[in-house]
């Protein structure tokens, strides 16, 4: 802890709070995110601690790098120190745009979507096992100061197992709940390409796919699979491509590898090597 200087609260997860710090040995700025592990059952400990594993392993331009952990045995608590991203997330932008009633340009849609497909790939085709994220939301998705765009998070929402009481504290709407999901089907890579349309959708119709005053409404919307086109500015091959990735049943969506191979998205990879 004496290494690093804490700076202000950015802000409060599901699993505790997220602080900005300085590390003192090259003042280099942080983050921290707190996580309380005094209430954990033994297995929930093992998971964290697997999952802290998998997070030190994921090394990619497009993920929120996994720096070290401090365990406070006293406060019983876990620091978990990422790379700060200076440009914030992507709810903030959404909202901005919003306020702004100010639409992100189509080449800028593809160059985030694009990113976030690179570090799906990392995930997804990873060879001691794939990773899967199981939270993606633009509150998950940021930016650094050059704009690149930064998973965050990947892992650390399964380390809220189903049972811990944590994992229900993040009361939020869950607008990006899958079909399969709402049937409590098993969560897979397909889970993921389901979130990143509906990612994909908000940035360019700056609503979530499917909207309700309700749960169950909700869940009707989302299993009826409908989805109004996206604005006339934007062009058929981004509409085509989220009702691919927003396709109902799992095995009909895209994996990472069938995204890569569109056009539009092979071609921006290449420029990104
Ligand atoms: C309280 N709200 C208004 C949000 C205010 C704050 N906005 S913001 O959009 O998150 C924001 C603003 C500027 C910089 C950053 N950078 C940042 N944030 C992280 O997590 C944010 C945290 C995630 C869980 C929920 C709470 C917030 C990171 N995790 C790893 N690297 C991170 N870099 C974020």
């Amino acid at each position: 802890m004496e290494n690093y200087e804490r700076l202000e609260e950015i802000g409060k997860g599901s699993y505790g709070s997220v602080y900005k710090i300085r590390r003192k040995s090259d003042n280099q700025i942080l983050v921290w995110k707190e996580l309380d592990y005094g209430r954990m059952t033994e297995r929930e400990k093992s998971q964290v601690v697997q999952e802290v594993n998998i997070l030190s392993q994921l090394n990619h331009p497009n993920i929120v790098k996994y720096f070290d952990k401090i365990v406070d045995k006293e406060q019983k608590k876990i620091y978990i120190i990422m790379e700060y991203c200076e440009n914030g997330d992507m709810a903030q932008l959404i909202k901005k745009c919003k306020t702004e009633r100010d639409h992100v340009a189509e080449d800028v849609v593809w160059k985030i979507f694009v990113q976030i497909i690179l570090a799906l790939k990392e995930c997804h085709n990873r060879k001691e096992g794939k990773v899967l994220h199981r939270d993606l939301k633009p509150g998950n998705v940021f930016f650094d100061i050059g704009n690149n765009v930064k998973l965050g998070d990947f892992g650390l929402s399964r380390i809220l197992s189903q049972e811990s009481e944590y994992a229900h504290t993040n009361v939020g709407t869950p607008y990006y709940m899958s079909p399969e999901q709402i049937n409590e089907a098993q969560y897979n890579e397909k889970t993921d390409i389901w979130s990143s349309g509906c990612v994909l959708y908000e940035i360019i119709a700056l609503r979530p796919p499917f909207e309700a005053s309700n749960h169950l409404a909700l869940a009707q919307k989302i299993i009826g699979g409908k989805i109004e086109r996206i604005p006339e500015r934007y062009s058929e091959d981004l509409q085509n491509v989220i009702e691919w990735m927003l396709s109902t049943e799992p095995e009909k969506r895209p994996s990472v590898n069938e995204l890569s191979d569109i056009p539009k998205i092979k071609l921006r990879m290449k420029e990104r090597e």
